[in-house]
C-alpha cells in the first residue's frame, strides 16, 4: 500500500467520523429550536437583537440541544436498534461507541454553559443546562418507555428554547416568555402524534407505549384535535393581552392557525389516514416556522405600515392559502 493511498484513507476515515459524531446530534430538529429562540430574543428586544448576542445564543443553544440529542441516542441504543427509522443512527449501527459518544456529549455540555455563562448570562445558561436535563431526565429515562403521557410532559423540554432566548436578551422571564413556552408545548403533541400515527408499528415493535400503539388511532386523532385548539388560542395571547405582538403577527397566526384547525378536523374524521397524518406532521412544522417568522417581522419598525396592507388583501391572502 503507498503512502498516498494510506493518507486517502485516513482522509476517509475522518470524514465518515465527523459524520457519524454530526449524526448523534439528530441535526434535522435543531434548526427548528433555534428559530424559536431567535423569535424570542427578536420579540423580547422589541426589534433590536443585539446581532452578537443572536450569535453566540444560537450556536450556545445548538451546542445544549446537540448534547440532549447525542445523550438520548446513548439512552436509547436498544430501541433505537429496534425500529427501522433508527436502526441505522451511529451507536446502534456500531459507527460509534457510547463512551466516546458520552465524552462528546460532556465536552458539548461545558461548552454551551461555558459560551452562554461568559458572553450571554448565567439564567440562559442554566435554562439550557435544565433543557438536556428535562429532556433526558424527564422525558428519555422517566416517561419514554412507561407512559403515553411521555410526549406531552416531556414536551416541555423542546418548549425550553424559547425561554433560553428570552432570558439572553432581558436576563428574566416574563409572561410573554412564558406564553412562547406554552405555545411550544401545545404544540409538541400535534406535531409528535401526527408522526406517531404514521409509524406507530415500528414503536409497537420496540415496546415504546406511544399514544397511537397503547390507545389506537381514534383516541389519537381526538387528542390532536383537542390541543390543536389549544395552541392556536395560545398564540393570541402574545396580542392580547400581553401586547407584545401587533396586529401583523395576529393576522398570521390567525391564518395559520386556522389551516392548523382544520388540518387537525380532517386527521380526527379519519384518523387511520396516513397521507392525512403525513400532512398534519409536515405542516405542524411550516407553521412554527412561519408563526417564528411572524414574530420577528412583527417586531420589527417597519411592521405597522405592512400590517396595513396584510389588512387590506387579507380575504385574497386567505384564498391564496387555502388553495
Ligand atoms: C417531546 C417532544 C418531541 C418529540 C417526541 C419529537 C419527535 C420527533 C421525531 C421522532 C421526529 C422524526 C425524526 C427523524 O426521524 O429523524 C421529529 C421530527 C422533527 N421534529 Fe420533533 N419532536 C418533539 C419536539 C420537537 C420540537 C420542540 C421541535 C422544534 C421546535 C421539533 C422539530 C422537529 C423537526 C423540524 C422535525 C423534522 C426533521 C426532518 O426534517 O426530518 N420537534 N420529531
Ligand atoms: C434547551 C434545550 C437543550 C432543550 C432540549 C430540546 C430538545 C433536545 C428537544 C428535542 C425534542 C425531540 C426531537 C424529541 C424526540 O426525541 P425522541 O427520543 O422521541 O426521538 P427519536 O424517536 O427520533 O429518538
Amino acid at each position: 500500500m503507498t503512502i498516498g493511498t494510506n493518507v486517502v484513507r485516513r482522509k476517509e476515515n475522518f470524514v465518515e467520523i465527523t459524520k457519524s459524531y454530526y449524526q448523534l446530534t439528530k441535526p434535522r430538529i435543531i434548526p427548528l429550536l433555534l428559530i424559536t429562540t431567535a423569535a424570542a430574543m427578536w420579540m423580547a428586544s422589541g426589534g433590536r437583537v443585539d446581532p452578537l448576542k443572536l450569535l453566540v445564543t444560537l450556536v450556545g443553544g445548538t451546542l445544549a440541544a446537540a448534547c440532549a440529542q447525542t445523550l438520548n441516542c446513548i439512552y436509547d441504543r436498544d430501541i433505537d436498534y429496534d425500529m427501522l427509522r433508527t436502526r441505522a443512527r451511529p451507536i446502534p449501527s456500531g459507527r460509534v461507541q457510547p463512551r466516546h459518544a458520552l465524552i462528546f456529549a460532556i465536552i458539548l455540555a461545558i461548552l454551551s454553559f461555558s459560551l452562554l455563562t461568559a458572553f450571554v448570562n448565567l439564567l440562559s445558561a442554566i435554562l439550557a443546562m435544565s433543557g438536556i436535563g428535562f429532556y433526558m431526565l424527564v422525558y428519555t429515562h422517566l416517561l419514554k418507555r412507561h407512559t403515553t403521557q411521555n410526549i406531552v410532559i416531556g414536551g416541555a423540554a423542546g418548549a425550553i428554547p424559547p425561554l433560553v432566548g428570552w432570558a439572553a436578551v432581558t436576563g428574566d422571564l416574563n409572561w410573554a416568555a412564558w406564553v412562547l413556552f406554552a405555545i411550544i408545548f401545545l404544540w409538541t403533541p400535534p406535531h409528535f402524534w401526527a408522526l406517531a400515527l404514521m409509524i406507530k408499528d415500528d414503536y409497537a415493535q420496540a415496546n415504546v407505549p406511544m399514544l397511537p400503539v397503547v390507545e389506537g388511532e381514534e383516541a389519537t386523532g381526538r387528542q390532536i384535535w383537542i390541543y390543536t385548539l389549544l395552541v392556536v388560542p395560545c398564540t393570541l395571547l402574545l396580542v392580547y393581552p400581553l401586547g407584545v405582538a401587533g396586529v401583523l403577527y395576529a393576522c398570521i397566526a390567525v391564518v395559520l392557525g386556522g389551516i392548523f384547525i382544520r388540518k387537525a378536523w380532517q386527521l380526527k374524521q379519519a384518523p387511520f389516514d396516513k397521507d392525512i397524518a403525513r400532512s398534519l406532521f409536515k405542516y405542524s412544522i411550516l407553521y412554527l416556522m412561519l408563526l417564528c417568522t411572524g414574530m420577528v417581522v412583527d417586531s420589527l419598525p417597519m411592521s405597522d405600515r405592512v400590517a396595513t396592507v396584510a389588512a387590506e388583501n387579507l380575504h385574497s391572502l386567505l384564498s391564496l392559502i387555502s388553495s
